[in-house]
């Protein structure tokens, strides 16, 4: 099928303003196996917006048209008036999907004005102009998109096969019969069924794939700041300033030697028999010594310069003339490279003069910032708050890992872990248990871990299984909004992400799925930048860093249909321009061994009709997971 991109903005059209929106059309077209045939800028004029659409329509033929631009309020706005004028029936259902689904997103959804049509056989679709809310319109409507399509070319086969799943689909009605209401998730349009009716399940996920970076967007956009908090220094680490921090005094406060040797007279010169005094040695009081016309002083690096003297030798500039015979003591130096005034002294505030902004607000507080914030005396630091995570494992298989193994059990593993991870990036964690199976036991868990927490992460009970309760649980009773339920990748598919009002609290909830391994990556790549965000991270540091790799040997990798997520360990030795990231074997998402020592995970893409292996060689992009 083909589809057409016709963007209406006046200034994109003059050049003023870049156009976004179009790629971001031209990747859901490629997504959903639609060929993009071309991309159209035009100005805000309703006659070339009607000539452009009917040209699209009747002459070449397309399946469908995406506009963008020009639904909104102002006087220039006027696609939905072209679009009415040329088409020849409404299709008022997609409007309706993408105006709910919208307001679900954003109350300013109901200026929007778009228009949904036919012409001929061609489907007409406007959408408003920032490319996020195209995105978003677009996933809306998709569910129905391609039947849409087939209806209107009148393909007989694949609207048939459509029909028929549809009358083995549950109705939402009797649903809501059999469990006494019906719940939506979200914006979707899906329905969480009650678990118990187990025959009337869904098939096939309600859930539409998305890709990571829409996930991780969705995840970012829900995650705020919870405010600043003043903490003792030495409990700042890892955290993120919520002030501007001054120096309350110079650094160095006095003139400090650079070196160990004598403080001079510059002007004394070379050659010359001068006379040792005393010693400045760190720590004592500059005031109170002076250097004479022809006399020096020991000094040692750091120490104050002494009165008088207006610079300072090395050692090994210096050669001795006169000591006492046990050689214990100094008497007269001789200086063998001549001085000039200022030498190796690190002058008043020469690192950090009084006043000075040391650390802006936002920036990380690692081991040099502690070590900065000593410097100036800052003993109390504001920060933002980091969040609590409550980690919660699922699944009546599993048994604490200290306990004997009982038959039938496994030791859970995915709860230490992630806890470990999460503290080791310096979060608050929490154990929250293990849930079973059922709703009442999970139910009373997430209650408790939610009350403690601000946002959770469960593993495990987020797939297909009649057992997988855990969406139901957080719509049925805690009234949460589930945002994403499957994500197009390798492991991690049925990674869920849901937001909830607890005892008045906003709740963050990572349903991460229960395979050791996926739980981790998708641990990574949400929950770390969940809370990095939270703590308001600059925003180049809050989802995993991102570098190019060398794939290496020796096999080829066969790929997977989704873009997979591969762990790896990097090596340098080869001397290749690139480090070389080697596969930790087996990549089965239960086996928790790929991930041991693997610091970066290599992003494979999905395999297509032209390329269905990664070759040693091959040139990708991969996250850093630790360190290198
Ligand atoms: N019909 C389908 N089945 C499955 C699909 C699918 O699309 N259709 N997706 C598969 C994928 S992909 C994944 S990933 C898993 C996710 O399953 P759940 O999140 O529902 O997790 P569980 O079923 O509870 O457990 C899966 C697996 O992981 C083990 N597990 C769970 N928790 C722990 C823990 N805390 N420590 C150690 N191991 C744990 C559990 O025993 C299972 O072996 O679903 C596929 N199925
Ligand atoms: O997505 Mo699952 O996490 O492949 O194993
Ligand atoms: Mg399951």
């Amino acid at each position: 099928m083909a589809g057409a991109i016709v963007i209406v903005s006046d200034r994109c059209f003059n050049k003023s303003m870049e156009d976004k929106a179009g790629s971001v059309i031209d990747k859901f077209f490629q997504e959903n196996d639609l060929l993009s045939k071309c991309r159209i800028i035009v100005p805000d004029e309703k006659n070339i917006i009607m000539e452009t659409l009917k040209r699209l329509c009747d002459t070449d033929k397309m399946d469908l048209i995406v506009t963008s631009g020009g639904t909104g309020f102002s006087p220039r706005d006027v696609t939905p008036e072209a679009t009415k004028m040329i088409i020849e029936k409404e299709a008022p259902g997609l409007v309706l999907a993408m105006l709910k689904g919208s307001l679900e997103v954003t109350p300013t959804a109901m200026l929007s004005r778009p228009v949904c049509g036919i012409r001929g056989s061609t489907l007409i679709i406007n959408t408003p102009g920032s490319p996020k809310a195209v995105v978003e319109c677009l996933n809306f409507i998709k569910p129905s998109l391609k039947h849409a399509l087939q209806l209107l070319k009148n393909d007989l086969e694949p609207v048939k096969v459509t029909h028929d799943a549809m009358q083995s689909l549950p109705s939402p009605t009797e649903a809501a019969s059999a469990t006494g209401e019906m719940r939506y998730s979200c914006c979707k349009h899906k329905v969480e069924l009650d678990p118990e009716l187990v025959a009337r399940r869904h098939r096939e996920s309600p859930y539409p794939m998305i890709a990571v970076e829409e996930a991780q967007g969705k995840v970012l956009e829900h995650c705020l700041s919870l405010g600043d908090v003043v903490k003792p220094l030495q409990f700042a680490l890892g955290q993120v300033l919520a002030e501007d921090v001054y120096a309350s005094d110079p650094l160095p406060p006095f003139p400090a030697s650079v070196k160990d040797g004598y403080a001079v007279i510059a002007s004394d010169g070379i050659g010359k028999r001068l006379v040792i005094s005393e010693a400045s040695i760190c720590g004592s009081k500059p005031e109170l010594q002076k250097v004479q016309p022809g006399w020096c002083m020991r000094i040692n690096t750091g120490a104050p310069l002494p009165s008088g003297a207006d610079a300072v030798v090395m050692v090994e500039h210096t050669k001795v003339l006169e000591c006492s015979e046990d050689g214990k003591t100094e008497h007269a130096i001789e200086i063998l490279k001549t001085p000039h005034a200022g030498a190796e002294i690190r002058p008043i505030g020469s690192d950090i003069k009084e006043g000075d902004i040391v650390l802006r607000k936002g920036s990380c507080i690692g081991p040099s910032e502690v070590g900065i914030l000593a410097t100036v005396g800052k003993t109390d630091v504001k920060v933002y708050r980091s969040p609590t995570v409550a980690v919660l494992s699922t699944g009546n298989e599993l048994q604490i890992y200290t306990e004997k193994l009982i038959p039938g059990r496994i030791r859970d593993s995915n709860q230490p872990m992630l806890m470990s991870l999460l503290s080791k990036q310096g979060f608050n964690v929490k154990g929250g248990g293990i849930a079973e199976d059922n709703l009442d036991s999970l139910v009373a868990r997430l209650k408790s871990a939610l009350s403690d927490a601000d946002i959770l992460v469960t593993t495990g009970g987020v797939s297909m299984g009649e057992k997988d309760l855990l969406r139901y649980a957080l719509t049925s009773h805690f009234d949460a909004t589930i945002h994403f339920a499957r994500v197009n990748m390798k492991p991690g598919k049925p990674t869920t992400f849901a937001t909830c009002c607890f005892e008045g609290k906003n709740k963050i909830i990572f349903g991460l799925p229960g395979n050791p391994v996926s739980a981790m990556v998708t641990c990574h790549l949400y929950v770390i930048p969940a809370c990095r965000k939270i703590m308001n991270f600059p925003y180049s540091k809050i989802l995993p860093t991102k570098i190019r790799v060398k794939f290496g040997g020796p096999q080829p990798v066969f790929l997977d249909p989704r873009p997979e997520y591969h762990r790896a360990y990097l090596d340098w030795s080869g001397g290749s321009e690139l480090p070389v990231a080697y596969s930790t074997g087996n990549q089965l998402s239960s086996r928790l061994l790929s991930m041991h020592s693997a610091n970066v995970l290599v992003i494979l893409p999905g395999a297509s009709k032209s390329i269905n292996k990664a070759e040693p060689g091959s040139i990708f992009d991969a996250l850093i997971i630790d360190t290198l």
